[in-house]
């Protein structure tokens, strides 16, 4: 059985734009909305099970792709931002009212994402953002409250997609973590 993952993929996924760099992200606020402005295009877009990516009002995953955190600037109200966990290797840079994420950012030098901020691209009215390519952290979403027998038809419909399910990240992203690990000690 089909299982709705998130709003941007449900219904066919928007495809990469050629010669795309980049736009704005606004968080929910009807008033004053928090503006974030990304200068290039973002790479390794992903539907996240976790439980700590921020996921619109009734999705299972998260959709968030990294950037070179030199193209992340928040443009306006950033007075409202508060980070969720200042503990966590991605600190969640949130509004304060709407609760939306707008930036996660690795401060962390040693951490093998340092430099790469996460962001969810579908806070841009902007189209051509780089499309989901896989599924991360699938399993996580039975810490969410996702009943385990489910998971069948999750992993069913995410592979129908094209987003290959993970219970981490990509082969490609464990395999930088490792050669990160293997090269820094
Ligand atoms: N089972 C946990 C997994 C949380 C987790 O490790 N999340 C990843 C991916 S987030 C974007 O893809 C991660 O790197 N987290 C680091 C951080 O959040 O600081 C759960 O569901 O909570
Ligand atoms: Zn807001
Ligand atoms: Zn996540």
């Amino acid at each position: 059985m089909k299982t709705l993952i998130h709003p941007q993929v449900d219904n066919g996924i928007p495809a990469t734009a050629e010669g795309f760099t980049g736009g704005t992200l606004q968080c929910q606020c009807s008033h004053n909305p928090v503006e974030v402005t990304v200068t290039a295009q973002t790479a390794h877009n992903h539907v996240c099970g976790c439980s700590k990516c921020w996921k619109p009002e009734g999705a299972l995953f998260a959709q968030i792709a990294v950037v070179a955190k030199e193209n992340v600037t928040v443009t306006a109200n950033a007075d409202k931002l508060q980070i969720i966990d200042e503990s966590a290797a991605i600190q969640r840079h949130a509004c304060k009212e709407c609760g939306t994420h707008m930036y996660g950012r690795i401060e962390n030098t040693g951490h093998p994402f340092y430099g790469l901020d996460f962001v969810h691209t579908e806070l841009s009215k902007q189209q051509g953002w780089s499309a989901p390519e896989f599924a991360a952290f699938v399993s996580s979403i039975i810490e969410s409250g996702t009943a385990p027998e489910t998971m069948a038809d999750v992993r069913n419909t995410l592979t129908d997609l094209g987003l290959a399910p993970y219970d981490c990240l990509s082969p490609v992203l464990m395999d930088a973590i490792a050669a990160h690990i293997a090269s820094n000690g």
